[in-house]
């Protein structure tokens, strides 16, 4: 059985994380840490270093701002991670990737199957469409979210801008714009309403003719589905910066 630390355990994720794992026998909540420290079916904390449970793992879906911390006390309790928040500034980013020189980290900003499925198709119809068409991601979430563009959105670009012969400079909306496009830009843009779970297209758009590839999410359990498999995936590697492609790869 699998011990897990729920960091940001009181959040829409935390709690999914808590309800999934409850239901299988591989996984136990041992701890949470969140700012609003009243117990649920375990222990909860304000600071992953003061928990006193024995864990194997962390499971992060909390704020950007609180994951450097979340990290270091990971790295003293020499814990294994997998980090799911997303909107990371480069100064934290760097904190992650040192602390992945000594414990196993596990970073996606998006643990569902679908998206990372749709980034290989993306990336292989961006090698063949790279010179006529233009390439624009739109990205839709609930009104609660808080980063934008999401982490996935960004993720996307990154992996088509690793494929592409010249590199595509990112826009983010265009409502300041008085030019035309260049054939340089990719589009990022970002919509926030009701309870949209996440959704995600691509939209390739040449002359007189477009192909969108697109995800959407249906339900918040499949990030905390992944997650699970990330955490049963990441207490079994060496120090390093793991991704789903390592766990897809892996099978
Ligand atoms: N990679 C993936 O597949 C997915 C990633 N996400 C990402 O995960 C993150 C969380 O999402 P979601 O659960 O919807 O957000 P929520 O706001 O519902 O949950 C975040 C939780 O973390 C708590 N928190 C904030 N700061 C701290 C801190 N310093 N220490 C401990 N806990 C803290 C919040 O408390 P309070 O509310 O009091 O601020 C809240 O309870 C977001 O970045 C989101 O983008 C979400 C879904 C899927
Ligand atoms: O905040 C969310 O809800 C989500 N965030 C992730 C992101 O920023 O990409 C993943 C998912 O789409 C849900």
């Amino acid at each position: 059985m699998i011990r897990i630390i729920i960091h940001g355990c009181n959040g829409k994720m935390g709690k999914v994380v808590a309800k999934l794992a409850a239901e299988s026998p591989d996984f136990k909540i041992v701890a949470g840490v969140d700012k609003n420290i009243s117990p649920l079916d375990f222990p909860v904390y304000s600071d992953l270093k003061d928990v006193k449970e024995e864990a194997d793992v962390v499971i992060d879906f909390s704020y950007h701002e609180a994951v450097p911390d979340m990290v270091k006390a990971a790295l003293q309790k020499k814990l294994p991670v997998v980090i799911a928040t997303t909107g990371l500034s480069e100064e934290e980013l760097n904190v992650i990737k040192d602390a992945s020189k000594e414990i196993p980290i596990f970073k996606s900003a998006n643990m569902s199957l679908g998206v990372n499925i749709l980034i290989n198709l993306v990336k292989e119809a961006a090698k063949i469409l790279q010179q006529d068409f233009d390439i624009e991601i739109i990205e839709k979430h609930h009104n609660m979210k808080k980063d934008a563009p999401s982490g996935t959105a960004l993720m996307i670009a990154d992996s088509i801008n690793q494929v592409l012969n010249d590199k595509k400079e990112y826009v983010y909306g265009r409502h300041t714009k008085t030019e035309q496009r260049k054939p340089n830009e990719l589009g990022i843009h970002a919509v926030r309403g009701g309870t949209i779970v996440g959704e995600h297209q691509v939209i390739f758009a040449g002359h007189d003719e477009v192909i969108t590839i697109s995800h959407s999410a249906q339900s918040r359990e499949i990030f905390g589905y992944g997650a699970l498999q990330a955490a049963k995936f990441i207490i079994n590697q060496k120090p390093g910066l793991y991704t789903m492609e390592d766990l897809v790869k892996k099978g």
